[in-house]
């Protein structure tokens, strides 16, 4: 595999029992559902960071009912749902962990860049341990993945927090894959703000064997 000339996350190889998810998803979206995934995300966000006053909270909260009554009466099975599934998204159309965008990549290596938005803020506009301990297991997860590798899971993820990791800013995240010994892939990354490293990280990646899920 050679690497990206230039950023396009959409264009990141996917391997192909990822790219038959993917692409399956893709088939039954629905026109609209990426922005309501997006919607989603900046609603987090807008409500982790307001202070409204009680009739907005009580004309939010009879909007929000009513959306989630619209979107439960189509309730389908996980391997129906279209939520997560969308590879070649930044954040792969889900709102658990902040989009990851890639910006480039190899067989070994990724690198991709992350902005915390309030939704995963901790206290004191640091970003929430556990937060950053999803990006790597999304990052690590995804070049564990790469590169028509067989689908992997994570068994361990150990996570060392070196300075804050601030809200509202691009980072930069960086997934290596170390080594391969059969199943078992090891992968590690760092995250920056600028120059400064804000948390590393390293994994352990297990190929799931046929039949296993
Ligand atoms: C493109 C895709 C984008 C997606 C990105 C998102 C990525 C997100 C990834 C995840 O978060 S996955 C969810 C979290 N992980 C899990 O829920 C995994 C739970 N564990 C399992 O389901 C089973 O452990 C697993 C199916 C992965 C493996 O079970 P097996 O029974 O096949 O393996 P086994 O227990 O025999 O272990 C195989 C080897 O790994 C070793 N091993 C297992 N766990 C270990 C551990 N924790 N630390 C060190 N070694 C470990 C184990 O000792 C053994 O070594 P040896 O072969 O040398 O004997």
């Amino acid at each position: 595999m050679t690497p990206s000339p230039e950023p396009a996350h959409d264009r990141v190889p996917l391997a192909p029992f990822w790219r038959q998810w993917s692409d399956r998803a893709v088939a039954r979206a629905p026109a609209g559902w990426t922005g309501l995934i997006d919607e989603l995300r900046d609603l987090q966000d807008a409500a982790a960071a307001s202070a409204p006053p009680a009739e907005t909270v009580a004309r939010a909260t009879a909007l929000l009912a009513d959306a989630r009554r619209l979107l439960a009466a189509h309730t389908v099975a996980d391997d129906e749902q279209l939520y997560g599934k969308l590879l070649r998204l930044p954040g792969r159309g889900q709102t658990l962990s902040p989009p990851l965008r890639l910006l480039s990549w190899t067989a070994t290596e990724i690198v991709g860049e992350v902005t915390f938005g309030r939704f995963h803020s901790g206290s004191n506009d640091a970003v929430h341990g556990g937060a950053v301990a999803l990006l790597f297991d999304e990052a690590l997860g995804r070049l564990s993945d790469l590169d028509d590798r067989p689908p992997s899971r994570t068994v361990s993820l150990r996570v060392e927090f070196r300075s804050l990791t601030p809200v509202g800013r691009p980072l930069t995240v960086r997934a290596r894959l170390l080594g391969q010994d059969g199943r078992k892939r090891r992968l590690a990354g760092v995250l920056r703000d600028g120059e400064r490293l804000c948390a590393e990280a390293d994994g352990l990646f297990l190929a799931l064997r046929p039949g296993q899920r």
